[in-house]
């Protein structure tokens, strides 16, 4: 198959570890030579980059837009606010009870609105960023308005950090540690799973993943990053009032994210420096020019918003790292195998679908449909455009339940799971338009249909400690990605592959799974004459290493030199099955083909 070929990236590693050496040895050093003013500066810099990792993965990444994470970041310092000063409590213990009780509000907040789809859940985070403001004002105990003072510096070995100078490693510390973290996420199942997920909740069903609950996740854990934040911002200002928390503030956080590049962790640290530099530069400046005192630097805000959205939707940190050479390939590491799913015996009957029935509205697209599938097999499911295959197969895999009627698989009554239950019980699929993430290579592609013979949650990915797990998959991948015969190119972007050979990575991220069952919706569409050939001989292979296929598929020359048996549909019934011999001869399905030629094979 031809693939563009991979850009060399010898040189990157040196430049890129350099390049972050140097940016930590600046971080290390700017506090220290920095005159005061700006030391508290970058300390406000540090602190909205901690909001600003956090809407990376839940925005950026997970494409849930929040306006109110300025507002989690209130809780956070309000909490440990309160606890300090009418409570006597160490800071240490009340960042542990900042995460507690913005954990527990965001749960619940997560588990109201995150159900919301479109433009309902931007709304809702504006609401309830409005109400949490105006809870902090008008709590008399939280100080009202004007807020709490007198909160005790945080102590590190018993040496209070009271001078910016000292707060700002501190803050640095956070940072890096949220970063890191973020970024052990984002190269985990977990964030495999998340940029899944972006594409809509069927693919990622489809792999194992359960949407709902990852987003609730996500959006918990956001949160905790801005309680943070607001903890450090707490003991770095040493007083609080509501204003830092407001849905301005929020705006202000998400437009720091969008800026500095939403898929990018280092894009938050860019778009906070950049933010709050440019913040007090116009400050200073636009009342000098315009003559007149005015928070005139919202303005501008507002108009570099509209024209980031227009020119720059990405944000700037791609336009940089785009300059450096692309990150060499990781080499994988040692790995144990991953365990393999037993198969059934040849000719066990697997698949069972009992008089299966599909109601849109007043459209049956599916009528009393019944077949059954043998371990072994490979099954074509043929008929014109809608027939009702696609909407078929959507009732076997558990895309949308059945109306009516009955599916089974190995005896195990599958009718009302859900996608991600079937999935783990042996189904795997291909889509019939394509969903892959193109900016991710071949390989990260692959590892995604992993996803459910790996076991690390959200905290072990953040600790990146599922290394072993990652290995075993990456190493699944590899040979999966080798097996349909893109392995060369194992570390292309997806986006790279010409849409037939997207096709047959969707099949390698299949394999990954270790499927009993591997549905395939229109698999050759796209691909050249050698290439169907090469499709044929590697579904074959499979077959022979006891995987059992169901293909829908137009290509007829295809599917008669392919298939052992078909089941023939049009609109919504199931009109004949039989071998591709019986088929060809049936009267019915000729009249249903009319003008197809159903005599020849492809090989
Ligand atoms: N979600 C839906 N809501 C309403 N109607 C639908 C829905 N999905 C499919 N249909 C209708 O059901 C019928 C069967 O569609 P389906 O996509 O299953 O056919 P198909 O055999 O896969 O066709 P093709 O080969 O063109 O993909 C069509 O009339 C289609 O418009």
């Amino acid at each position: 198959m031809t693939v563009p070929a991979e850009p060399a990236a010898r040189r990157a590693l040196p430049l890129r570890a350099a390049l972050s050496l140097l940016a930590v040895v600046i971080a290390a050093a700017l506090p220290l030579v920095l005159p005061l003013f700006q030391v508290t500066l970058l300390v406000n810099v540090i602190i909205f980059a901690i909001v600003a990792v956090g809407l990376v993965l839940l925005t950026g990444i997970l494409g849930l837009t929040s306006f109110g994470q300025a507002a989690f970041m209130g809780v956070g310092a309000y909490t440990t606010a309160l606890l300090t000063t009418q409570a006597g409590w160490s800071p240490w213990l009340t960042l542990l009870a900042g995460f507690a009780v913005t954990g527990v509000i965001a749960l619940i907040l997560g588990l109201v609105t995150l159900r919301m789809q479109g433009h309902y859940l931007p709304l809702a985070t504006i609401a309830w960023g409005i109400s949490l403001y105006y809870t902090f004002g008008n709590t008399p105990a939280l100080g009202g308005f004007t807020g709490l003072t007198d909160i005790p510096p945080i102590g590190v070995f018993g040496v209070p950090l009271t001078s910016p100078r000292h707060f700002a490693y501190l803050a640095l510390i956070a940072l890096g540690l949220t970063g890191l973290g973020a970024q052990f996420l984002l190269s985990s199942r977990t964030g495999r799973a998340l940029r899944a997920l972006r594409g809509g909740p069927v693919v990622a069903e489809a792999f194992g993943v359960n949407p709902f609950a990852l987003k609730v996740n996500v959006f918990v854990l956001s949160a905790l990053m801005a309680s943070l934040a607001g903890w450090l911002y707490a003991h770095s200002q040493r007083f609080v009032n509501p204003t830092p928390f407001s849905l301005q503030a929020g705006i202000e956080a998400l437009f720091m994210t969008v800026v500095g590049g939403p898929g990018h962790v280092w894009g938050a640290l860019l778009g906070s420096g950049l933010i709050t530099a440019l913040r007090e530069w116009l400050r200073g400046a636009l009342p000098a020019l315009i003559g007149a005192q005015g928070n005139f630097e919202v303005i501008v805000f507002g108009i570099l918003i509209i024209l980031t959205l227009q020119f720059a939707r990405r944000g700037l940190w791609p336009l940089l790292d785009r300059a450096l050479p692309a990150p060499p390939p990781r080499a994988p590491a040692r790995a144990g195998a991953l365990p393999v799913r037993a198969k059934p015996q040849p000719g066990a009957p697997l698949l069972e679908v009992e008089r299966a029935v599909k109601q849109f509205g007043g459209l049956r697209a599916v009528s009393d449909v019944s077949f059954s599938l043998r371990a072994g097999e490979i099954l074509g499911l043929i008929g014109p455009n809608g027939a009702g295959k696609s909407t078929l197969f959507n009732l076997v895999t558990g895309v949308s339940p059945a109306t009516g009627g009955r599916v089974t698989l190995g005896g195990q009554d599958v009718t009302r799971l859900p996608a991600r239950q079937i999935h783990r019980l042996g189904v795997a699929r291909t889509f019939q338009h394509v969903h892959l993430q193109p900016d991710q290579t071949l390989l990260a592609n692959t590892m995604m249909g992993g996803y459910a013979r790996g076991r690390a949650g959200l905290l072990a990915s953040l600790l990146h400690l599922e290394r072993a797990e990652e290995a075993a998959l990456h190493h699944e991948a590899l040979r999966q990605l080798e097996r349909v015969g893109l392995g060369p190119h194992a570390h292309t972007l997806a986006g790279n592959l010409a849409l037939g050979q997207q096709r047959i990575l969707e099949i390698a991220r299949a394999l990954v799974a270790d499927p009993t069952l591997l549905l395939l919706d229109e698999p050759a569409a796209g691909l050249r004459y050698g290439e169907k050939l090469e499709l044929i001989t590697l579904l074959r292979r499979l077959r022979d290493d006891g995987v059992t296929i169901l293909i829908v598929e137009h290509d007829m020359n295809l599917v008669m030199t392919l298939v052992d048996r078909l089941v023939v549909m049009n609109s919504g019934e199931k009109l004949a099955e039989g071998n591709p011999d019986e088929i060809r001869a049936h009267p019915a399905v000729r009249e249903a083909y009319l003008g197809v030629d159903l005599e020849e094979g492809a090989a």
